[in-house]
C-alpha cells in the first residue's frame, strides 16, 4: 500500500449525507484518531467524530480490511451529514492527522486496478455506469463492470496459448525423426477462434450506440411543422417554430431519453429550392446530417432531397388538420405521439438487438489487431512458416488481448480513462 489517500465520494454542495473515504495503510488509523476506535469490519457503526477536542459531526463508519475492499486496501469511510461546512471540517481533520493527503481524479479506481481488483474494462465499465442516463447505458455498463470482457478474453486466451504451445513443441523436437504435423489442430483453434473475434468485433457498432447515444433527425419541407414535433418530443421549447417558412436554418440538437435509449434530436431546416444563400447552407447542411444519422423522421413526402432507408419514419405532420396519410402526427396537439415514440422505440431496439460485450473503439482496434494477427498465422500455416514466426505472430495476438483488458502497455491509457473520472472515485 502506498500513500493514504481521501477525498469526499459525493458531490460538493449541500445534500442530505455524504461519504467520505480513506484508502491506503494509515486509513484505520485515520479513523481510530478521528472516531477514538476502529469499528469491526463490514459493520456500520455510529461515532462522533472529534478533531482538537471538538466534535464535528456524527457518522457513521465503515471499515474494510485489506484485499476486502473497493480499492484492496484498508479503507474508512465516513457517511456524515452533507452539509457544505461538515464536509469540509472532516475533511480538513483528516488532512490535519498528517497521515493522508487528497486523492486525485479516479485514483481510487486507479488503486482498485493496480491491486487486481478490477481489469482495464471494468475501469471502462465503471466510468460508463456513472456516465450513464438512460435505461440502456446503465444496463451495459453493469455488465461491463462485472468483469464480462475479462472472461471472455481469459478463454480465448487460454486457447491462443493452446495454439502456441503445440508450435512451440515443434520449435523444441524438431530434430527428431517423426515431426508430428500440429497444423490440423492449430489450425482448426485458429479457425474457430478467428470467428468468435470477428463475431464479437461486428457487435461492438450496435453497443457503441447504446454508450454514446443515436441521432434521429427530422426531415421534410418547410413548414411541415418539424421544430413543434420536435419540441413536443423533447418537452420544452428547445427550437424556434414560426409561420414562416424556412425558420430553422442550422441544425439544432436536442439530448433525449427515448425508451430507455439516449437520442440526440435533430431539427433540420426545410427542404426547399430556395434563393437565400444562407437557407441553402441550411439546406446542404440538413440532408448531410440527416444521411448521417441512425435513424430519420420524415414529416411529409421525401420530395427527392434524401431518400429514407430500411427503418426510417415516414409520417404526415399537422394531423388535427385532417392530414391522414400514413403515421398521422401533430406536435401541436400531441396527436399520434404515442404512436410515433412507440415506432421509433421498435426501431432503436432492432438496431440495438445485435449488441455484444465489447462497447468502444479501444475494443474494436485492440480486437482488430488481434484478428489481423490469427488471419496471418493462419496463412503462413497454409504455406509451411517457419514454426518460430508462427509463435511470434501468435505472440502479437496475445499481446493484443492484453492490451484489451489492461494487462500490459497501459500507462498512457490509465492516464486518459482515469483522468475523466471525478475526484472521489
Ligand atoms: N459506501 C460505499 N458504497 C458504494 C461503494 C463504496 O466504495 N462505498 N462503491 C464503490 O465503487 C460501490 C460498491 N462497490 C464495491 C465494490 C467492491 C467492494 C469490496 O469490498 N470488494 C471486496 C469484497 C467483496 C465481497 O465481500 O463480496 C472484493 O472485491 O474483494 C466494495 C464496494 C457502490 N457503493
Ligand atoms: N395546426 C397545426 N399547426 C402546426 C403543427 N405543427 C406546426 N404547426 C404550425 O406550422 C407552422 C410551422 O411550424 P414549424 O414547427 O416551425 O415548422 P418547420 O417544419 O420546423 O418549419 P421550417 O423551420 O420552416 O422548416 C407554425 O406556425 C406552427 O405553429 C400541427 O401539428 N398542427
Amino acid at each position: 500500500m502506498g500513500e493514504t489517500i481521501y477525498a469526499s465520494a459525493t458531490a460538493r454542495g449541500r445534500a442530505g449525507v455524504a461519504i467520505i473515504r480513506v484508502s491506503g495503510s494509515s486509513a484505520h488509523q485515520v479513523c481510530a484518531l478521528l472516531c477514538g476506535s476502529v469499528p469491526a469490519p463490514r459493520q456500520a457503526a455510529l461515532r462522533n467524530i472529534s478533531w482538537n477536542g471538538e466534535i464535528l459531526d456524527q457518522s457513521l463508519v465503515l471499515i474494510f480490511g485489506e484485499g476486502a475492499s473497493f480499492t484492496g486496501e484498508d479503507v474508512a469511510e465516513f457517511q456524515i451529514h452533507g452539509g457544505i461546512a461538515v464536509v469540509s471540517a472532516v475533511l480538513r481533520a483528516i488532512s490535519e492527522t498528517g497521515l493522508a493527503r487528497l486523492a486525485e481524479p479516479g485514483e481510487f479506481t486507479r488503486r482498485a486496478f493496480d491491486n487486481g481488483m478490477l481489469d482495464l474494462t471494468q475501469v471502462e465499465g465503471l466510468a460508463d455506469l456513472i456516465d450513464a442516463e438512460t435505461e440502456a447505458q446503465r444496463k451495459q455498463a453493469l455488465r461491463t463492470l462485472s468483469g464480462e470482457i475479462g472472461k471472455r478474453v481469459e478463454q480465448w486466451r487460454a486457447r491462443l496459448i493452446r495454439a502456441a504451445a503445440l508450435i512451440e513443441a515443434t520449435i523444441d523436437f524438431a530434430d527428431e525423426d517423426v515431426p508430428v504435423d500440429v497444423t490440423p489442430e492449430v489450425s482448426e483453434i485458429l479457425t474457430t477462434l478467428l470467428a468468435e473475434l470477428e463475431r464479437e468485433a461486428a457487435a461492438i457498432g450496435a453497443a457503441e450506440r447504446i454508450r454514446e447515444g443515436f441521432e434521429v433527425a427530422i426531415v421534410g419541407a418547410p413548414n411541415a411543422g418539424k421544430s413543434t414535433l420536435l419540441n413536443r418530443l423533447a418537452g420544452r421549447e428547445a427550437a424556434i417554430t414560426s409561420e414562416i417558412a424556412g425558420t430553422t436554418r442550422d441544425v439544432i440538437e436536442v439530448r433525449m431519453d427515448l425508451a430507455g435509449y439516449a437520442v440526440t434530436l435533430l431539427d433540420t431546416a426545410g427542404l426547399r429550392q430556395g434563393e437565400d444563400p444562407i437557407e441553402r447552407e441550411g439546406i446542404r447542411r440538413a440532408v448531410a446530417r440527416a444521411e448521417a444519422a441512425d435513424l430519420r423522421i420524415f414529416l411529409g413526402p421525401p420530395e427527392g432531397y434524401l431518400d429514407p432507408a430500411p427503418g426510417d419514419i415516414l409520417a404526415q405532420g399537422k394531423a388535427d388538420l385532417g392530414n391522414t396519410g400514413g403515421l398521422a402526427v401533430s406536435g401541436l396537439t400531441g396527436q399520434g405521439i404515442e404512436q410515433l415514440l412507440q415506432q421509433l422505440a421498435e426501431q432503436l431496439s432492432e438496431k440495438v438487438a445485435g449488441a455484444g460485450i465489447m462497447v468502444r473503439e479501444r475494443h474494436r482496434l485492440a480486437l482488430g489487431l488481434g484478428i489481423e494477427s490469427i488471419r496471418q498465422v493462419l496463412l503462413m500455416l497454409r504455406q509451411d512458416y517457419l514454426a518460430e514466426i508462427l509463435a511470434e505472430e501468435l505472440r502479437n495476438a496475445l499481446r493484443a488481448l492484453d492490451v484489451l483488458v489492461g494487462r500490459i502497455d497501459v500507462d498512457e491509457l490509465l492516464g486518459e480513462i482515469f483522468s475523466s473520472f471525478c475526484i472521489g472515485k
